[in-house]
């Protein structure tokens, strides 16, 4: 199998498909057959519902899922908000035109995940349901024993750019290398571990509106990009414990809360439903391409889209990344050329190296990040151009142990003050040393050469 990234069998077992109704259950019998609220469930369980969408939500698109329990999600204490001066959810943001690059985030940040999220980069308001919020985590440390977390704000998808995360939720477990993503809905209790204390680090894209959907597929047919059929969901997995303390953490419009209660989050015996995380091989993604000329648009690599509803095709965020693929184009420049953009597009590299852009010290780098927003000019650097400009057009293959992938938002984003100055990562010449040496080479005939 050339395109996936692991050939050794991991040690959870996972449900396949994308938006699939389906079924689970750690003991035979828990869920309920042909019905969701019998007056009493299979062996003592609470039956509690989750909707991801309103309910009257049109029929492709609605989403819940029915959880059997051994104790509700509603018997806890009352939340505090945990007032803390540096737990990384800025609200405020800057709005700056100019091209932004910021070196590798750093590694060994001595917190555990619900302190590791530093918003970067953002729009719009989880209030009412439209925006987006880029982070970048890093942590040394499993989340504490007994506690949890959950975003009522968002969906989060998650791409991990070192470390594995070894995800329990309610529906099930997960576990999160490099080269996957997942994707946690709104409202899931989860919490994240380390794997041998490896430390973690990577990017997330929180949607405030809607869900996360494959893109259309149009004439290219009912196949390829990403498949349904790759996407891998959890199997119900339960823990009983009903006697010790838990903290439930959450995020809640951008504040994060905290609540007690005596049992564990993690009692979901049996799930039906389509409203679950999942997660996702970026190396099975059928990339596509020109096998004649010219370079065409990124869209064409999208993982995953969330959309407008007010306008197809305009999306709050598209996942899009740059796989291993083959170039064959002929006379053409290959690289993305100069553009501006009305959408903005943030990047990250997972690893390897991106075809417009010089790799290296202070270049773009595994681990670091770009932003160039709404209507703000990039494309190749001088290197790349004139690499490109020049280089012989054989088929050859790109990408070789790369992943670079991007955020592309019809939302202007702006800067939290974490991302402009705290994270002490952004280069100040990002720009000058980009674009600031190309040449003038214009060569017009001789009759227009004044
Ligand atoms: O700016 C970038 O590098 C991202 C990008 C890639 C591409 O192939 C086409 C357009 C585009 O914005
Ligand atoms: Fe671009």
């Amino acid at each position: 199998m050339p395109y996936t990234t692991f050939e050794i069998p991991e040690k959870y077992t996972y449900q396949t498909g994308f938006l699939s109704n389906l079924e689970t259950e750690a003991i035979p019998g828990a869920l309920p057959v042909g019905q969701n609220s019998p007056q009493k469930c299979p062996y003592g369980l609470y039956a509690e519902k989750i909707s991801g969408t309103a309910f009257t939500a049109p029929r492709w698109e609605n989403q819940q899922t029915w959880v059997y329990r051994i104790i509700p999600s509603a018997s806890h204490a009352t939340f505090a908000p945990v007032v803390s001066t540096d737990n990384g959810l800025e609200t405020k943001l800057n709005y700056v035109p100019d091209q932004l690059r910021w070196d590798p985030f750093d590694l060994n940040i001595d917190v555990d995940w619900i302190h590791g999220l530093n918003m970067v980069a953002g729009a719009g308001d989880p209030a009412l349901k439209n925006g987006v919020a880029y982070y970048i985590y890093g942590a040394t440390r499993s989340m504490a024993d007994n506690t949890a977390y959950y975003d009522a704000d968002g969906d989060m998808l998650i791409v991990p750019q070192e470390g594995t995360l070894d995800i329990q939720t309610e529906m099930g477990r997960l576990l999160v290398r490099p080269n996957e993503i997942c994707v946690l809905p709104r409202g899931i209790r989860y919490r994240v571990d380390l794997v041998d204390e490896h430390p973690i680090r990577g990017y997330a894209l929180e949607i405030y509106n809607g869900h996360f959907q494959l893109p259309e597929l149009g004439p290219i047919g009912s196949n390829c990009l990403a498949n349904a059929r790759d996407f891998q969901i959890p199997v119900a997995a339960y823990s009983r414990d009903t006697k010790s303390n838990w903290l439930v953490y959450n995020k809640f419009r951008g504040q994060l809360f905290q609540a007690s209660q005596t049992h564990t989050p993690f009692d979901v015996v049996a799930w039906e439903g389509r409203y679950y995380p999942y997660k996702y091989d970026l190396g099975r993604f059928n990339t596509i391409g020109t096998i004649s000329y010219d370079h065409p648009d990124p869209s064409l690599n999208t993982v995953l889209t969330a959309t407008t509803n007010a306008h197809p095709g305009t999306a709050i965020a598209d996942f899009v990344i740059f796989p291993p693929r083959w170039l064959v184009a002929e006379d053409t420049f290959r690289p993305p050329s100069y553009h501006r953009n009305c959408m903005s597009e943030f990047m990250g590299l997972i690893q390897g190296s991106y075809i417009a852009k010089e790799g290296g010290k202070g270049g773009f780098q595994a681990a670091g990040a770009s932003l160039h927003n709404c209507m703000s000019s990039h494309g190749p650097d001088r290197a790349a151009f004139d690499k490109a400009s020049n280089e012989e057009l054989a088929p050859v293959k790109v990408g070789l142990g790369s992943m670079a992938f991007m955020f592309e938002s019809c939302y202007m984003v702006g800067i939290t003050d974490w991302g402009l100055t705290k994270c002490a990562k952004r280069q100040p010449g990002y720009s000058e040393e980009s674009w600031g040496a190309l040449q003038d080479q214009f060569c017009p005939p001789p009759e227009h050469n004044s």
